[in-house]
């Protein structure tokens, strides 16, 4: 995945300005930034679903699970699971199904709890195989062990994940890079063994939380 000076305004005032990004197939990138830093904007121009004002995003096959999750609500989970395999050639039941958990495939879409919606969003993204994986804060409805369970499976996929939390931990322990935007810029971007070996930090979250209070001073 790869974007060239992308910029989006919205007005005067420019939500993300000048961002070029390199992330390497199969890299898990941590995207972080404080509120209103420009990361939706960032996701949902590389989703396809925003057209940025300058620059490019090259992207491969992208799926996006964004903030509200929007569902068929009279529809089942088995039936939106089979509307994601007539959808998609390339659609991995196992892969779908892992993220479902212990969620019955009886259950109206309109009837499932907050954890349980993002559980099925994840489900059709993953069952989809994209090489690009987009997760707007996605994990924030789920309890602590679904979380664990959730991050672990999406850390083993074949495919480039790019996921914005403002979750220190489920960032730093999983992730392998960074994309830290601020105001509408990026900050830092590389990988986190890179970015420990060139700046004065023990730990990824160490880094993390450094360069945020100096993106906020
Ligand atoms: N449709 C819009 N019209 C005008 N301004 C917008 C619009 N969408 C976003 N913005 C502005 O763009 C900036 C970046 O917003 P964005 O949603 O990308 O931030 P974010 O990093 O995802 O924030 P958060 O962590 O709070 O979700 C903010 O200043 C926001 O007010």
């Amino acid at each position: 995945m790869r974007t060239m000076e992308l910029g989006k305004r919205y007005g005067r005032r420019w939500a993300l300005r000048d961002c070029t990004l390199t992330l390497p197939d199969g890299a898990f990138a941590a995207l972080v930034g404080p509120n209103g830093a420009g990361k939706t904007t960032l996701l949902s121009i590389l989703a396809g679903l925003l057209r940025p004002t300058t620059g490019r995003a090259e992207t491969p096959d992208v799926a996006f699970v964004a903030q509200d999750k929007p569902l068929y609500r009279d529809w089942t989970v088995g039936e939106l699971m089979r509307l994601g395999a007539a959808m998609n050639p390339r659609w991995s039941p196992s892969r779908a199904t892992s993220m479902l958990g212990a969620l019955s495939l009886e259950q109206k879409a309109g009837q499932l709890s907050g954890g349980q919606r993002t559980r099925v969003a994840l489900a059709l993204a993953v069952g989809r195989q994209a090489e690009l994986i987009l997760l707007d804060e996605p994990l924030a409805d789920l309890d602590p062990l679904a979380r664990l369970e959730i991050l672990e499976v999406i850390g083993d996929l074949p495919a480039t994940v790019v996921l914005s939390s403002h979750v220190l931990a489920e960032l730093t322990e999983i992730c392998d890079h960074l994309i830290l935007l601020a105001e509408g810029t990026v900050r830092l971007s590389g990988s986190f063994a890179d970015l420990l070996a060139t700046h004065d930090a023990a730990s990824p979250a160490e880094l993390v939380i450094g360069q945020l209070r100096k993106a906020a001073s």
